[in-house]
């Protein structure tokens, strides 16, 4: 146990392998910048400040950075919910009630999480958001995004669908993982924006011509 990827295409795994390299290699004065760029560049989406409730995720490590994000929303009275990983990957939902509500989790051998510490108010939550801020490694000019493996934020997108949800789906990324093409699998589902340090790309929603 304990590799995430092992069940998925070769191709996904060399390709998230030379991603997270690049990541790892990153200074954290970078890292740090780049959060704050993203931060200011995602505040101009209408569809994360009009929202009422925003799910989100709170970064870790080398990934670019959403605290000052969340708080920023938060600030402007966004109800944002924030995910804690389950036993089988699947994500259970809490309210971000500030940096200091966060508790660190070790999940197995893997990166140290930060989770919400309240009341977890079950899988389905996610499916009352207007907008989705999803981790990821890259995304291609189709909008289909390469996650990390584990297949969290697949269940995540599966479950909007079959709730009928339909909430605008944000990846937060560095210039560099925006890419021509990442593999895509049947069960993969092509977000709406990209944001990055640079700026926000929207992506054309196929199966909604002339929108
Ligand atoms: N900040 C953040 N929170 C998140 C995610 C995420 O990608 N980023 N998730 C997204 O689904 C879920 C948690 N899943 C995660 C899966 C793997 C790793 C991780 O650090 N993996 C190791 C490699 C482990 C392995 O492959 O065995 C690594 O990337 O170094 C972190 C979170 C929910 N919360
Ligand atoms: N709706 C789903 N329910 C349960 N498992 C799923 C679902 N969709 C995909 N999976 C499984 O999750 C695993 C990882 O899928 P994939 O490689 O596409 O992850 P990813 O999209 O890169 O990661 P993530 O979704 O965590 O960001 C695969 O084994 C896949 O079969």
């Amino acid at each position: 146990m304990g590799h995430l990827g092992r069940t998925d295409e070769p191709d996904k795994r060399t390709l998230r392998r030379e991603l997270l390299a690049m990541r790892n290699r990153l200074p954290e004065d970078d890292v740090e910048a780049a959060g704050a760029a993203l931060t200011e560049h995602a505040l101009e989406l209408g569809e994360l400040t009009h929202a009422r409730t925003v799910a989100a995720y709170v970064s870790v490590g080398s990934e670019p950075g959403t605290l000052a994000l969340l708080d920023a929303l938060r600030a402007r009275g966004v109800r944002v919910l924030l995910p804690a990983l389950l036993p089988d990957n699947d994500l259970d939902w809490g309210v971000y009630a500030g940096a200091d509500s966060l508790v660190q989790v070790q999940h197995g051998g893997r990166t140290a999480l930060l989770e919400p510490a309240g009341e977890r108010l079950g899988p389905d939550a996610v499916t009352g958001a207007d907008a989705v801020l999803l981790p990821g490694l890259a995304v291609d000019a189709r909008g289909m995004r390469l996650g990390r493996g584990g297949g969290s934020y697949d269940r995540v997108l599966a479950r909007l669908e079959r709730a009928g949800a339909r909430p605008a789906l944000v990846v937060l990324l560095y210039d560099a993982e925006v890419v021509a093409r990442v593999p895509a699998e049947p069960h993969d589902r092509p977000v709406h924006a990209v944001v990055t340090p640079s700026g926000v790309r929207r992506f054309r929603r196929p199966q909604e011509p002339g929108r």
